[in-house]
């Protein structure tokens, strides 16, 4: 098992090193004022002890520096949930990947579909911000997943793969990206596609990430919508699943660590 700490984890994934499976990531999107976040943040440490895989969570940015200050030397990693394409300049209101890196994330979460669809987030400007983080020494957690209208038009496969295809920069590589299937239709909803569904699924991302890049075969491939403690397990151990994208269940200590030991994490 290979744990990364916080200060390691950049070094880490310039040696090309693998990221140990289970890989649990917690999005905790517009959730955490100070004193909720710090208790969440403590509430996992004394949970989880020392992880034996990998073990993330992404607050929002006002608190970022605080949970990252709080979690230093546990083995969890903290992360931003987005950044701007651009490393500085005026655009008020945005963060940028360097900011997220000074305020101690070793991770950036981009493309998620709350803002592809809520925000109008394309292809080229999540490809763009990929490219950002990588510059700025981050993980990018990149985000894909097909809508309900076209789950529902037998679409899913295809809209995978223009997006894969569309913002997967050139030259990325396993080490420094993760990519993240989150069905739209199955975020937030208590709904999630069939075990054989997300196998197809991640299949389907495997295959044309080993197109898109030389070591394509080594890109984690997490499953993130509706993830709970009572599926958690039987999604993790769906063939070409690596880990999860928890939202919702990962603001609660319990729920989330729970999630973590049903994928086998110690
Ligand atoms: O980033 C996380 C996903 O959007 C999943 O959210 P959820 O677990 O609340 O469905």
């Amino acid at each position: 098992m290979v744990c990364y700490l916080a200060a390691g984890f950049t070094a880490a994934m310039d040696q090309k090193m693998a990221l140990a499976r289970p890989i649990v990531f917690g999005n905790w999107k517009m959730h955490g004022l100070r004193a909720e976040a710090k208790a969440l943040a403590g509430g996992l440490a004394e949970r989880v002890g020392r992880p034996s895989a990998t073990l993330g969570v992404f607050p929002p940015a006002t608190v970022l520096a605080e949970v990252a200050a709080q979690l230093a030397g546990t083995g969890i990693l903290v992360g931003g949930q987005d950044c701007h394409d651009k490393p500085k300049g005026a655009f008020t209101g945005s963060i940028s990947a360097p900011m997220l890196k000074d305020a101690g994330a070793v991770a950036v979460i981009v493309g998620h579909s709350e803002r592809r669809h809520g925000l109008g987030e394309t292809d080229a400007l999540v490809r763009a911000k990929v490219q950002a983080a990588l510059e700025a020494g981050l993980l990018a957690i990149l985000c894909i997943g097909e809508t309900e209208a076209e789950w529902l038009e037998g679409r899913t496969l295809e809209v995978l793969e223009r997006q894969l295809d569309q913002s997967w920069p050139q030259g990325a590589s396993a080490a420094r990206v993760v990519v993240a299937y989150e069905p739209v239709w199955a975020i937030g909803t208590g709904r999630t596609p069939t075990l054989d569904d997300i196998g197809r699924s991640h299949a389907a991302i495997r295959a044309r990430l080993e197109r898109l890049a030389s070591d394509g075969d080594k890109v984690a491939i997490l499953y993130g919508g509706s993830v709970k403690a009572d599926n958690a397990g039987a999604i993790m151990a769906v063939a070409g699943v690596d880990g999860v994208l928890v939202g919702g269940a990962s603001l609660d200590p319990d729920g989330f660590f729970a999630i973590y030991r049903a994928g086998g994490g110690a």
